[in-house]
């Protein structure tokens, strides 16, 4: 408590260096971490107000007691002080509520939260804006909206996630100073460095010829939706495939001429020498789910996504896939609402990969990954790449990083991460209306960024 609270009031000084500091106390842990920042504050000579609602809390008692020998008067805090406390208040600190929160919301603690958000006076929350659930991408009727979030140990889900994110502003993740083994066990996901990324993306050695650089297929394409299996075969390319080719049941445009394309029945293809990746279903329409069967009878590293995204699959793969839905996918996938899968992106990876096995790539701002032992949070991409082709984009870039011998998990871990920092980085160029291909495009840039990251 004591940490959070100096961190608290650290992140004040350096966002909000003047003016006077309303800190607001609810009965648990979270408003004893505001007590303690208001305590530190006071040491940095700032004018600092104080309101608290009453506790049990031992800890949030005793910095409560501490405060007051510190000389501030702590101040009940209730609807008609706190309207004239933020008169006053040039920022507000938002200890209400943290991860102790339990949903319906108290009417008392409405109130309040209600007159936070009416007012235009910046809030800085302690570990979530009052009113979130910390594992729920929910956004409630009644939440603070913070400018800041100095979140405590580590990322919650809600600050992650969908629309509940949002309310959170800037988010400033402050260590506990807990051992890193106990947050390994207690963490529900992690998140990688773009360094512990860049450790996995392959390396071309001198002596590399495009047979060795990784065959790849991509099979995919339908009349109306061509441009799929073409926008996949551009971004394995771009992750750096030695040979790529289209197997499609009809003509797929030519958008650069180092593709290879063929029409031909894509259920044939059994009849054919294997490459080293697949990746099947994008535009593909109705031949895809048996397509995708025939795929994953081949034993061979293989991404399965769009069209091929069916339940009956469920039992069907094997370890070397990907499987890569949207959240509307992945409810397909499922049987339940798009906003079951929403609400909660890492249970629902879970129960993805529970049930179809391999890796499961959960699309979204961020992406999950599960893998059979572990859940990950993504980092980094833009919203610009909510657009058509991103997610075709992405499934060549995975089977590339497949096809250049990758294990599903790294594949995911590299791929997705290299997708979007192409993404950032093709909105830095462009800045609105982004393409898929200018993502493919950027993917050269990306990974010498994130290679980058390991001389540094
Ligand atoms: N766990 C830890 O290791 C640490 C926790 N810390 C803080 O502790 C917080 C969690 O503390 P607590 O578990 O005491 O919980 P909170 O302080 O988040 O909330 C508990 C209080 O909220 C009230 N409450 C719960 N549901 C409500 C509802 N539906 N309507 C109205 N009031 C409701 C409860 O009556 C209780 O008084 C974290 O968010 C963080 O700020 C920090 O002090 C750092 C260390």
């Amino acid at each position: 408590m004591e940490t959070a609270g100096r961190a608290v009031a650290d992140s004040v000084k350096q966002h909000f260096p003047t003016g006077r500091v309303l800190l607001l106390a609810g009965s648990g842990a979270n408003g004893g971490d505001a007590l303690v920042a208001a305590r530190h504050l006071l040491a940095l000579g700032r004018d600092v107000q104080m309101l608290a609602l009453p506790t049990k809390h031992p800890l949030t008692k005793l910095n409560r007691r501490r405060l007051s020998a510190c000389g501030l008067k702590v101040e009940p805090l209730s609807p008609a002080t706190l309207r004239r406390a933020l008169n006053a208040a040039d920022v507000v600190v938002d200890g209400l509520l943290g991860t102790g929160f339990t949903p319906p919301l108290r009417p008392a603690l409405g109130e309040l939260i209600g007159l936070l958000s009416a007012s235009a006076v910046p809030v800085l929350s302690i570990d979530l804006p009052s009113g979130l659930v910390a594992d729920s991408a929910e956004v409630p009727e009644t939440v603070v909206q913070a400018r800041r979030t100095v979140t405590l140990g580590g990322w919650k889900p809600a600050l992650l996630y969908g629309p509940a994110a949002q309310a959170a502003g800037v988010v400033e993740v402050v260590g506990l100073r807990v051992p890193h083994d106990w947050i390994d066990r207690e963490a529900l996901a992690r998140r990688l460095s773009d360094a512990e990324v860049a450790s996995k993306l392959p390396v071309r050695f001198a002596d590399a010829h495009k047979g060795t650089a990784g065959r790849v297929w991509i099979v995919g394409g339908a009349p109306g939706t061509l441009g799929a299996p073409a926008l996949a075969g551009l971004g394995a390319l771009r992750a750096g495939a030695g040979l790529v080719t289209i197997y499609s049941g009809a003509e797929v445009p030519l958008i650069t001429p180092e593709l290879m394309a063929h029409q031909m029945n894509v259920l044939n293809l059994g009849d054919k020498a294997r490459p080293d990746a697949v990746a099947v279903g994008m535009g593909l329409g109705q031949q895809a789910e048996a397509a995708a069967r025939m795929v994953l009878g081949w034993n061979i590293p293989a991404v399965v996504d769009a069209d091929a995204l069916q339940a009956n699959l469920a039992g069907v793969g094997h370890a070397q896939v990907i499987w890569t839905p949207h959240p509307g996918e992945a409810a397909r996938l499922l049987g339940v609402q798009t906003g079951e899968i929403t609400r909660d992106p890492l249970a629902a990876a879970r129960r993805l990969q529970d049930t179809f096995g391999g890796v499961v790539v959960l699309k979204g701002g961020p992406s999950t990954v599960a893998t059979s032992k572990q859940l990950y949070v993504t980092r980094g991409g833009h919203p610009g790449m909510a657009a058509a082709g991103m997610g075709d984009t992405l499934s060549g870039v995975l089977a590339a990083l497949l096809g250049q011998g990758l294990s599903a998990e790294d594949a995911a871990l590299t791929g997705v991460r290299l997708h979007a920092k192409a993404g950032e980085l093709a909105a830095e160029r462009h800045g609105y209306g982004l393409m898929a291909t200018d993502v493919s495009n950027e993917l050269g840039a990306a990974w010498l960024a994130l290679r980058g990251t390991l001389e540094s």
